[in-house]
């Protein structure tokens, strides 16, 4: 890796040739490939951005102009050029890299929130901050790929920037013509058109009507002709709109023969570890694709099914559901809120909208469940994948706020399967309840066998029942795994543990707050926030109830968790059978010493 390896810092590309920075090109390329197939990670993206990174290190001058990277997951090529070269192998492992931007680790990753489509808005204020303090010599440059474009957040900066002919900011839009499939929709097709056009400056162009200056199309993987397009866009001065043309994947067969998403993200090569009593065994099925086939039976069964996604049906299990019913499903791009919104809009049309997103984007569109979903008591059903801890994307992308969001929400019922079975079961309760939404959450990764009740009381499951009331563990959904097996060691304590998941963790179940009138100690298990959380609700109504029980909650802590397995980051959380086990009995050892 002779040329790689001189490369400490961007100023360090100024004086290759041609040829070398073609060779580099072809060397950041195999570091990727080779580490990122053993790490996991966005291939697909990054094998994509190559040149326009090199470019971009060689026309701005990093940190002092500011580069900011929409999304942040193609951010691999800046690390390697930012001297992060020997921290690359132990990308998105715990206390290594991060799998996006950081600004830990380095002073030219600038913004690293990973959702998309924020990257203009960031752009637009700091041009202005720097328009106010005098500073206008450091360029603001922002790169957001059409994918991210096709979000409602990027139209609202662009409304600004190209408002603002005195203010230079240069976009830089990398259009691989996809997110993880192609990206769809009027503006897909727009930029259609610009990739074709002629250059004779006849056809309507939406930046330069927005006020935006127009370099491009211009070849991504040309080095020269990149440079030469930023050069160009920066002298133009004002907001201007650089279109790049790559290719998702290039120089990987794998990739660029992947018609499904270009390897967008490839899996880890799994690790020798030994197993962890909160993960289920590698062998069961993905808690997704439980989902995706359970999807496909209903939409057989009930014709005013439609299913919607935001640009991710493969990654959320609707790709099966697509193939058989491409009319009843909607890809509306990375567009959550107005994915939300529409599905108010066909919940009025009569039909039933099942939209499935990641967790952490759930996030986007609490405005439209409280006012265009819940107060219009409008039957939709929202599942959430990748709920709690996901680990090895970091910090932005855990599910663990939609527990708290959500459950403000009025006449919201939320449900949370704890095995396969229950994830069909309650997939089929909710989109059988039409009064108003529903909600669906299961995590990342595989659903281990399925954990049979041992009795089924209004609602809830019992799932393990030990003679002497000591104490009743309420688990929520995939914990109740870490609750059985927390229940296990409190019998070998002498401490009697009874175990109940309630399937529809919101609204809280009456009989189950009764019934904890009758335990010495309640505690709750969840893979979510502890503020607000399913405990947090249960303490609240035991307290309205006037029942005194002491309930203890163990769950997320608010803290932004950084990456590393899943595994890794609930014990980090105190998740793990032997942690709960010991607050239990100190707990109890305390008590029974105070009243002694
Ligand atoms: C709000 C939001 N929704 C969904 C995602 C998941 N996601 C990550 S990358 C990606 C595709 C992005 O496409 P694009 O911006 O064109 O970048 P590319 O990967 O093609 O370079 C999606 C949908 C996200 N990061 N943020
Ligand atoms: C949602 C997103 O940004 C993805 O690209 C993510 O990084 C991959 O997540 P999974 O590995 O959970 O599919
Ligand atoms: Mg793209």
């Amino acid at each position: 890796m002779a040329l790689l390896d001189e490369i400490a810092a961007p100023r360090d590309l100024r004086g290759l040739s041609p040829a070398q920075l073609g060779q580099l090109a072809s060397e950041i390329r195999e570091v990727m490939i080779d580490a990122v197939c053993r790490s996991g990670g966005h291939l697909g993206p990054n094998l994509g951005v190559v040149e326009l990174t090199i470019a971009l290190h060689r026309v701005f001058d990093s940190p002092q102009d500011t580069l900011l990277w929409d999304i942040g997951h193609q951010t691999y090529v800046q690390k390697l050029l930012t001297g992060r070269r020997a921290g690359f192998d132990g990308l998105r492992t715990r206390d290594g890299l991060s799998g996006y931007a950081s600004r830990a680790e380095s002073e030219h990753d600038v913004i690293e929130n990973s959702h998309a489509s924020t990257a203009l808005s960031y752009a637009d204020g700091l041009a202005r901050a720097r328009e106010l303090s005098g500073d206008t010599d450091r360029a603001v440059v922002a790169v957001i790929g059409d994918g991210a474009l096709t979000g409602g957040l990027a139209w609202e900066a662009l409304n600004n920037l190209g408002g603002a002919p005195q203010r230079p900011v240069i976009v830089v839009l990398n259009d691989n013509e996809r997110s993880y499939a192609p990206t769809v929709g009027g503006l897909a097709a727009h930029l259609g058109k610009l990739r074709s056009a002629t250059g004779d400056g006849a056809s309507a162009n939406v930046f330069e009507e927005f006020g935006f200056g127009y370099v491009g199309p211009v070849d991504g993987h040309d080095i020269a002709a990149v440079e030469d397009a930023l050069g160009r866009a920066r002298a133009l001065g004002g907001p201007v709109v650089v279109h790049v043309v790559t290719e998702k994947g290039r120089g990987w067969e794998t990739a660029e023969t992947n018609e499904l998403d270009r390897c967008h993200v490839v899996r880890a090569t799994p690790p020798a570890t030994a197993p962890s009593a909160t993960a289920a065994p590698a062998s069961s099925p993905a808690w997704t694709a439980v989902f995706s086939d359970e999807m496909v039976r209903i939409g057989a069964e009930r014709s005013d099914v439609v299913a919607i996604t935001a640009a991710m049906a493969e990654p959320v299990g609707l790709l099966e559901f697509q193939r058989e019913f491409p009319a009843r499903t909607i890809d509306v791009g990375i567009a959550e809120q107005h994915a939300a919104a529409a599905a108010a809009g066909l919940a009025l049309g009569g039909l039933h909208p099942v939209l499935a997103i990641y967790a952490t984007f759930g996030n986007r569109m609490i405005d439209q469940m409280v006012t265009d979903i819940a107060l219009h008591s409008a039957p939709v059903t929202l599942v959430m994948d990748r709920a709690g801890v996901t680990g090895d994307d970091g910090a932005s992308h855990n599910g663990m706020w939609d527990l708290t969001l959500f459950q403000a929400v009025p006449d919201i019922r939320i449900a949370a399967p704890r095995d396969g079975a229950t994830l069909r079961a309650l997939l089929r309760e909710a989109v059988a309840w039409e009064q108003g939404p529903t909600v669906l959450r299961f995590p990342k990764g595989t659903t281990g066998a399925d954990i049979p009740a041992i009795d089924t009381t209004d609602g809830f499951d019992v799932l393990h029942n030990a003679p002497g009331r000591d104490v009743l563990i309420v688990s929520v959904g995939p914990m109740a795994r870490l609750a059985l097996d927390v229940a296990g060691r409190l019998g070998e304590a002498g401490v009697g543990a009874t175990v109940v998941d309630p399937r529809w963790v919101t609204p809280v179940n009456p009989t189950l707050v009764e019934a904890a009138a009758y335990f010495k100690h309640v505690i709750t298990i969840e893979d979510s926030g502890r503020v607000g959380g399913v405990g947090a609700a249960f303490g609240q109504a035991l307290a309205d109830a006037g029942i005194d029980t002491p309930v203890r909650n163990f769950g997320l802590p608010r803290e932004f968790l950084d990456h590393g397995s899943r595994a890794q980051v609930l014990a980090h959380c105190g998740l793990t059978a032997d942690a709960v086990t010991d607050a239990v009995l100190t707990r109890m050892t305390s008590e029974r010493t105070l009243t002694s």
